[in-house]
């Protein structure tokens, strides 16, 4: 459990930040200038706040009541952010033995390094550079891993390859993370808690599934990032039309592409704005995807937006469409309508295995 109540003026700027946080991944997610960095630094130890109590796994770091501040060192915090910032002249192995010895081997086994380990840094891809920066972190035996936006100089296909490992840490460590992204994307196949910050404040914070199906959240993380993040099985194959299908609570869904396994348990991120909305079962179109769902909640937004709740089965969906449909369908909260999404709604970057 992470406990963070912190207060501090920066200049101009003013961080006033509050959230916890249960075991897992918890992402910070904010525009740039939001205070990220700066909150995570106080709880790495490497800025004071002026107030306010910072605890992690029932070990108090900082409280302003007391006067206790636990120095950097003491902290056993394992820190990587967006360049690797690797020793040049240090092999792979010695590279992960600078931040200490623990546990090498499950280590090196965890991040996939054991063919790396005599490399030198320069002859190495950034996605495999940013595994020994996180194999790095892990050794020194961290009580919390904080990393600031580690993916954010990778291209795609970097990106791609290195997330696995991340969920991997996630599922096999019982190391708390915080982890630093303004990427949806990656925060959705991560995250088990999502923190929003904006102007140095908390605006939303929460279960991944719960605050991103609050149609409140989408001024606040904006029309592209908002959409409902749900989990399924996969639950068959349409070879000849290059489909997967996957099944969850409200429905099965036909994803483009092969991924995944027969009962491969997933994650799946549909983006707000590519879910339609219709009264009755639509025919003759083109989309795959149909799923009766009910209206839970709907928030006007300033603009000609209007984000809608939507439940199916158990799960939470996301639509964003604009105030004249709403207007024009009669949405009202309780009524019983069809979620269209197209298969290609949702792409590689959206399915977490
Ligand atoms: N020591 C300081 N003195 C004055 N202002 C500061 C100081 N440190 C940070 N700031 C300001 O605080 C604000 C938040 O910065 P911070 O780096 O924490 O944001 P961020 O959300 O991590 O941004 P990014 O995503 O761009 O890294 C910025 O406006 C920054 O200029």
């Amino acid at each position: 459990m992470i406990e963070v109540t912190v207060k501090k003026a920066l200049g101009q700027f003013n961080l006033d930040a509050r959230f916890s946080a249960p075991q897992g991944v918890t992402a910070l997610f904010g525009p740039s200038g939001s205070g990220k960095t700066s909150l995570i630094n106080m709880i790495a130890g490497l800025n004071v706040p002026d107030s306010g109590r910072i605890d992690v796994d029932g070990t108090c770091l900082y409280d302003s009541t007391t006067g206790r501040s636990l120095p950097v060192r003491k902290r056993r915090v394992g820190y990587v952010f967006q360049e690797a910032r690797l020793f040049p002249h240090l092999t792979v192995l010695r590279n992960l033995r600078y931040g200490g010895t623990h546990d090498e081997a499950q280590v090196i086994k965890l991040l996939g390094l054991s063919d790396l380990r005599d490399r030198m840094p320069a002859n190495l891809s950034g996605g495999e550079r940013q595994r020994v920066a996180l194999g790095r972190a892990l050794m020194c035996d961290p009580q919390i891993l904080l990393m600031d936006e580690p993916l954010a100089a990778l291209d795609a296909p970097r990106k791609a390859e290195i997330l696995p490992y991340l969920a991997r840490l996630r599922d096999e460590v019982s190391v708390p993370i915080i982890y630093v992204s303004h990427d949806m994307s990656e925060v959705a196949q991560l995250a088990t808690t999502l923190v929003v910050m904006e102007s140095g404040r908390v605006v939303a914070s929460g279960p991944l599934a719960q605050v991103l199906s609050d149609p409140a959240i989408v001024p606040l993380v904006g029309v592209r990032s908002a959409g409902a993040v749900i989990n399924a099985t996969v639950s068959g194959r349409l070879l000849d039309d290059g489909l997967t299908e996957v099944a969850f609570s409200g429905g099965r869904l036909l994803l483009p592409g092969n991924f995944g396994s027969l009962g491969q348990k997933m994650r799946l991120r549909i983006p707000a704005q590519d879910v339609i909305l219709a009264r009755s079962r639509p025919e003759g179109i083109s989309a795959l995807n149909v799923l009766p769902v009910v209206v839970k909640a709907i928030e006007q937004g300033k603009g000609p937006g209007v984000a809608v709740r939507l439940q199916a089965g158990d799960d939470m969906l996301l639509a964003r469409i604009t105030k004249r449909s709403a207007g024009r369908m009669q949405l009202a909260r309780g009524q019983q309508i069809f979620a269209i999404i197209k298969a290609t709604a949702v792409g590689r970057e959206d399915i977490s295995l």
